[in-house]
């Protein structure tokens, strides 16, 4: 489903009245209209039942006011709260302000300094809040008086339903600098905002409803490149049943490379994780002297040993051996458990210009390349990188801070500039391609930040790439399909006793999901 900013929801919305001649009073109608159908659908009559509207001077405001007229209408008690002047108000706004004053309905001041008390009466008696504030015009920080109001909402126990976006939330980044509403639901006009998608603004948002307010489907289509919220619909339709002739060599040949003494188990994690997301064949190559140990747990995959340091990792004496299994498989994953010996990190870097076919990098394969990082620009196969925030600062030489304050950004430059996929880890993992487009996943959970778990996920992407699913689609369903596993164990074992193992275990269940 494709996400918007702020500004490209303007331009639609705008596009909409010039190039269409859709009034924009129309336009709020349809919004007003569609927030309180869902609100029918989630309480079924509103009939007696009392709401709170919370009203700013912008368009959010005036979409409020058209909810606050229709649950009158349809038997409700309304009391409309302005936080602000009613001669503020302006265009479509202004419009429905003036109706609903000539409907003689009661209006409450609350940015005047006895409106605390006003709320507070208000809602001892509310049953339903309606939030409409701010919404996509919203920028900075919200004043003193409003984070008060704000606060008061939000302590007072009353489901909430945000209009467009909780106020407090910046639509394009999902950043929260002061007072933010916290709603139950959030209904959102058109396309959902990027800040109903990214954190903390996901959070604060609840359950988002998307719904139609006449925009033409040309305006609102994701055509090009675009950013895009995951959902099971997108990513189902990357995947095509398997042909009754198909047989192991057309789901792939997965090379792994990982692992080193003390970490075979994230070598292992990985090979499952490719073998479970529907790898034919998957061979698995670990330093020589854990070979016996990679191979005692992991019946379905073919172990290889390569020559090792005196530490049990990589050496540079393994490239030749390396480049031979290369030459039989379709897919090569390498990183996880490697560590950052000198000699594997020399392997890594001489290894790379040399690859002939699609690849994914984790952990400390991109460790290896933090220094030079222009390797990763001057391969010729499809790349397909999977940082944690911790990688890409030090891919980026900028601080995990820095990034993860635009994370959106900073994947997309770097798919950009390396011509290659980035999926960056963290809530809301974000997968950019170099083409531009991005894609921002929703499952998973915190539960799933335990160790091996991102050994999983690069071995399900090479699972994917090795069934022919294109590098941008791999590593986006996998991100889906890893979040998803992660859910469904969560549900089952709790986030506290959640393993990488457990992801594994119900990596099937997410599969099948796709295929129902
Ligand atoms: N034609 C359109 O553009 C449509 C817009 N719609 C609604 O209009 C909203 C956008 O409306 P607006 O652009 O008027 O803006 P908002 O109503 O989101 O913003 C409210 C007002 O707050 C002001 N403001 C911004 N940051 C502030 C801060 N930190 N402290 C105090 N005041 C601040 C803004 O200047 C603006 O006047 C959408 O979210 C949606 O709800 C819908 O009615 C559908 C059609
Ligand atoms: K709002």
């Amino acid at each position: 489903m494709r996400v918007v900013t702020a500004e490209e929801m303007r331009q639609i919305d705008q596009d909409a009245m010039e190039q269409y001649g859709i009034p924009g009073v129309v336009l709020m109608e349809n919004a007003g209209i569609g927030v309180v159908r869902v609100i029918e659908e989630l309480i079924q009559n509103v009939r007696g039942k009392v709401f709170s509207v919370l009203v700013g001077k912008g368009n959010n405001g005036g979409d409020g006011l058209v909810i606050a007229r229709h649950l009158h209408n349809k038997g409700a008690q309304v009391k409309v709260l302005l936080m602000a002047n009613p001669s503020d108000f302006r265009g479509d706004a202004k419009v429905n302000l003036n109706i609903w004053e000539k409907m003689g309905q009661p209006i409450y001041q609350i940015n005047q300094t006895t409106g605390i008390n006003i709320l507070k009466l208000a809602l001892l008696s509310t049953d339903i809040i309606v939030d409409a504030l701010y919404g996509t015009g919203f920028h900075g920080e919200v004043e003193e008086k409003v984070a008060k109001v704000i606060e008061l909402v939000n302590v007072s126990n009353r489901p909430i339903i945000s209009v467009d976006i909780p106020s407090g939330v910046l639509a394009d980044s999902g950043k929260v600098l002061g007072a933010c509403i916290r709603a139950n639901h959030t209904v959102t006009f058109g396309l959902p905002k990027l800040g109903l998608v990214m954190e903390p603004g996901a959070s604060f948002a609840g359950e988002i409803h998307v719904v139609d307010i006449s925009l033409p489907g040309k305006l609102t289509d994701l055509s090009g490149s675009g950013k895009q919220l995951l959902t099971l619909e997108t990513i189902s339709a990357w995947f095509s049943p398997r042909s009754p002739e198909g047989h192991k060599g057309s789901y792939g040949r997965v090379l792994i490379l990982a692992g080193s003494r003390g970490m075979v188990g994230a070598a292992r994690l990985t090979a499952k994780g490719a073998l479970r997301a529907g790898a034919g064949l998957v061979t698995l190559a670990v330093p020589e002297s854990v070979q016996p140990v990679a191979a005692a747990s992991l019946d379905e995959a073919m172990t290889k040993g390569l020559p090792e340091t005196g530490e049990g990792t990589f050496s540079e004496d393994a490239l030749d051996m390396l480049l031979e299994y290369c030459k039989q498989a379709d897919v090569l994953a390498l990183g996880p458990g490697i560590t950052t010996h000198p000699e594997t990190v020399k392997l890594i870097r001489t290894l790379l210009p040399k690859l002939t076919i699609p690849t994914v990098i984790d952990a400390d394969g991109l460790n290896a390349l933090s220094e030079s990082t222009d390797i990763l620009g001057n391969t010729t196969v499809p790349l397909v990188i999977t940082p944690h925030p911790g990688e890409m600062s030090r891919l980026l030489n900028i601080s995990v801070h820095e990034i993860q304050d635009d994370r959106l950004n900073y994947a997309t430059v770097a798919a950009i500039e390396w011509n290659l996929t980035v999926l960056l880890k963290g809530a809301g993992t974000i997968v950019a391609s170099p083409g531009g487009n991005v894609y921002i996943n929703p499952t998973g959970n915190p539960g799933m930040a335990t160790g091996g778990s991102g050994d999983v996920l690069t071995g399900i992407i090479a699972g994917l790439l090795g069934q022919g699913l294109a590098p941008e689609h791999a590593a986006a369903a996998g991100a889906y399909l890893h979040g998803r596993a992660g859910d469904l164990a969560v549900r089952q074992l709790g986030q506290m006793s959640t393993l990488a193992g457990d992801i594994l275990k119900y990596l099937p269940e997410a599969l099948r999901e796709v295929f129902k």
